[in-house]
């Protein structure tokens, strides 16, 4: 059986197509610029890499490349496009509907739009890239996986703001939490690093990448997690504020002339770690200014880490301790710099870093000695593996995954 796994964001797709259930990579490939004449569509098989440049102006059309690049003489991974058996989508935002994997009706559709507002970045491209492979795959089941899905064990006392109440019920104005597809497959991989199953511990996963999201797992279920209603709150992100003062906004829109959209914008895409160093919100750019002296990619920097290590000790509270730390996603698997920035205020916690295994150790590992008193683990994320897993299981009538019913949480 292959499954086809889609991340669609605004101007970029990514894929895998997996062979299942041996979980077999079989080709992985972006394509990058979608929307301009010279869209980037580049992937990697077992044995071969390729890279085209080519006009591609939407989201219909890169799938209609990718699907024919598959089933391409050169690329050999397929022979038809009817080999495909099923297609797994990313799918940001699943508001409260959702706490489990689900394959995609109309219904489905119209919920994914109803979520439009709330993340506005994700869930349109989302929907395309959905739409678009209807139309050139039609008769093949589609499954949509939500970042969503894995808060939904969140208590109320965790995922309501202390705002009106009414504001909840009119209009379900509370936290979500995103990235829960990577929280779920690092946490499913702490057994085999930690030789104690996840229903006994308290895990904390910190997945740093473009966005950015600490997650508390409490028995192996999130009970708290740093995004919100949109996946603008918490960590300081790339582009992205994090946390900041709500009375910031009216308050910069007056003084700047402002308009809604465009404080929007300065939150989402000019702030971050590109808002302060007004460098780049790319980590490898600030690190390397960083250790040339540049002032504010240091102070940029700074800020990164300390927000983490903020979130750590508020979710170490809230579980009233902390067994497992986990990092994972692009900064977080490949900054030995950020973890051990991260890390060495952490000491009242028991931690004992492993410098070597955190400097040099490649892939997923635990970074601490025996001795210290929380295991801190770095994962490789593997978001589209999660995504196949559950359209593999979908699409041959098993139920996904565990029984994951909001709880009532207690330590
Ligand atoms: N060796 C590295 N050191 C520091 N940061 C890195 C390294 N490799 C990748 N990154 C950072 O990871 C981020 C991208 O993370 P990723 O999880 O791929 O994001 P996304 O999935 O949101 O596109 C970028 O900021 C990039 O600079
Ligand atoms: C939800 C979210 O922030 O996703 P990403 O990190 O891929 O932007
Ligand atoms: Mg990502």
């Amino acid at each position: 059986m292959k499954i086809l796994v889609l991340n669609c964001g605004s101007s970029s797709l990514k894929y895998q197509l997996f062979a299942m259930p041996e979980e077999a990579v079989l080709i992985k490939g972006t394509v990058e610029k979608i929307g301009s004449d010279d869209a980037i569509h580049a992937y990697k098989t077992d044995g071969q890499k390729g890279e085209t440049v080519s006009e591609i102006l939407d989201h219909r059309e890169a799938i209609r490349q990718v699907v024919a690049a598959l089933t391409s003489p050169e690329v050999g991974v397929l022979k038809e496009a009817a080999e495909i058996t099923a297609v797994g989508h990313r799918v940001v935002h699943g508001g409260e509907r959702f706490s489990l994997s689900t394959l995609i009706n109309g219904e489905v559709k119209q919920a994914i739009r109803d979520t439009f507002d709330l993340a506005p970045l994700h869930n349109p491209a989302n929907l395309l890239g959905i739409e678009a492979m209807e139309e050139v795959l039609p008769a093949v089941p589609q499954v949509a996986v939500f970042d969503t899905a894995f808060h939904q064990t969140m208590p109320m006392e965790h995922f309501l703001y202390p705002i009106p109440y009414v504001l909840y019920q009119r209009h379900k104005v509370r936290r979500y939490g995103f990235h829960g597809t990577s929280h779920r497959y690092v946490t499913s991989r702490v057994p085999a690093l930690v030789g104690r199953d996840v229903t006994g511990l308290k895990v904390i996963s910190c997945h740093i990448g473009n966005g950015a999201s600490v997650a508390a797992i409490w028995r192996g279920r999130s009970i708290d997690t740093s995004m919100g209603m949109t996946p603008l709150e918490g960590l300081m992100m790339g582009t992205r504020s994090g946390d900041i003062d709500p009375s910031i906004h009216e308050y910069v829109m007056e003084k700047e002339g402002l308009t809604f959209d465009e404080l929007n914008s300065m939150l989402n895409k000019h702030s971050g770690l590109y808002g302060v160093s007004g460098i780049t919100g790319d980590m490898r750019q600030i690190v390397e200014e960083r250790s040339k002296g540049n002032t504010r990619a240091g102070v940029a920097f700074s800020m990164y880490t300390y927000r983490i290590r903020k979130y750590i000790g508020a979710y170490a509270a809230a579980m009233n301790g902390v067994d497992v730390i986990l990092f994972t996603a692009g900064v977080g698997e490949n900054s030995p710099l950020l973890r051990r920035s991260v890390l060495e205020r952490l000491t009242y916690l028991g931690i004992e870093v492993d410098d070597r295994a955190n400097e040099e150790g490649k892939g997923e590992r635990l970074i601490t000695t025996p001795n210290s008193k929380v295991a801190v683990c770095v994962i490789p994320t593997n978001e589209e593996l999660m995504i196949a897993r559950d359209t593999n299981s979908l699409v041959t009538g098993l139920s996904t995954t565990p029984d994951r019913d909001s709880i009532s949480f207690d330590t």
